[in-house]
């Protein structure tokens, strides 16, 4: 499992062209971060950013402008009020993130509810955090788009229906056919499930309990898919890395930061670009 999954990564993390620049690399949004889950947006913020997305625009509630570009100037920032702004530039994204921190209000769903009549099926749309919660809750339909869920167990219970004793590959397979989606299972030992195909995580640690851990998997999924051509690989890449460079630094320490994953990214597509 371990060697066809850095297979994986080797065919997905693709050396920089001479003649690219920020355009060749993905336009990201993120939707996300209200006034108490700020840290949310900025470390998916964060993290895509440091997985090398072109572009990263961070809409999010404006009491987290100051923080977001302390952590990370080279995200854009809108204030997710602006319903103009959100109009007029939902379709110009790659890929839109949707989740982080975004709390389970009103102003939520409205702003959920929005990116789903907008969305088209050129966009990748990543479904994670509240986010999911709201479309369980809500009983959203979803959008023409190439969707991708990040749930934990938890999320995925509330959005399949299927308890936590009963999320076996059988059941989750029939939901996630059912849902037309990517499913990214998130647990000890994290499951990508897609087209009839389930790829297991062969890393992870519990050094990795820390909140924010899966805000920052949500953002390097929204890199990973913003640049590279096969969404699924990318899928891949993005958590096998996630858990790789986790693992790495728990043979030192006792917790891993979520935004200290984030800044060995670059060297860890470093490592394995072909
Ligand atoms: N610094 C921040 O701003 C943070 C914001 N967060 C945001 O808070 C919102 C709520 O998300 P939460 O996940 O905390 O709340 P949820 O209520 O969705 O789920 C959390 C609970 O699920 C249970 N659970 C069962 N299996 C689990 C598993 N495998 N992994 C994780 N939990 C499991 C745990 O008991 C946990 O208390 C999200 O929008 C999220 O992005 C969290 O990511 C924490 C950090
Ligand atoms: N004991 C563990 N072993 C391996 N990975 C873990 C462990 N605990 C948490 N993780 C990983 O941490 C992330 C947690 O995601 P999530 O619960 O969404 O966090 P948050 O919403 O707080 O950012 C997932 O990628 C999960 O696989
Ligand atoms: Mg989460």
């Amino acid at each position: 499992m371990f060697n066809s999954s850095i297979n994986i990564v080797k065919r997905t993390i693709r050396k920089r062209p001479n003649n690219s620049h920020k355009g060749t690399f993905g336009k990201v949004c993120i939707i996300g971060g209200n006034q108490n889950f700020g840290g949310a947006a900025i470390m998916a913020s964060k993290a895509c950013v440091y997985s090398g997305a072109g572009l990263t625009t961070t809409f999010t509630d404006p009491v987290n402008l100051d923080s977001l570009h302390n952590i990370i100037p080279e995200a854009m920032f809108v204030d997710y009020h602006d319903d103009n702004k959100l109009k007029s530039m939902i379709n110009s994204f790659d890929v839109i993130l949707i989740g982080p921190g975004l709390g389970n209000d009103d102003y939520s769903l409205s702003l959920v509810n929005q990116v789903f009549q907008q969305i088209n099926n050129h966009q990748i749309l990543i479904i994670d955090g509240s986010a999911i919660t709201i479309v369980a809750n809500h009983h959203l339909t979803l959008p023409d788009a190439n969707i991708i869920f990040t749930p934990h167990q938890m999320e995925w219970q509330r959005l399949s229906d299927i308890a936590i004793p009963d999320q076996n590959d059988k059941n989750n397979q029939n939901k996630v056919n059912a849902l037309h989606s990517t499913v990214v299972l998130k647990s000890h030992h994290t499951k990508v499930y897609s087209n009839n195909h389930i790829w297991v995580n062969p890393g992870g640690t519990p050094a990795q309990a820390t909140g924010g851990m899966g805000d920052t998997l949500a953002g390097m999924i929204a890199g990973f898919t913003a640049q590279f051509a096969n969404t699924e690989d990318a899928v891949i890449s993005a958590v096998f890395a996630h858990s790789f460079i986790a693992d790495k630094l728990a043979k030192n320490q006792y917790v891993v930061l979520p935004t200290q994953i984030s800044d060995h990214i670059p060297q860890f597509m470093k490592k394995f670009e072909n």
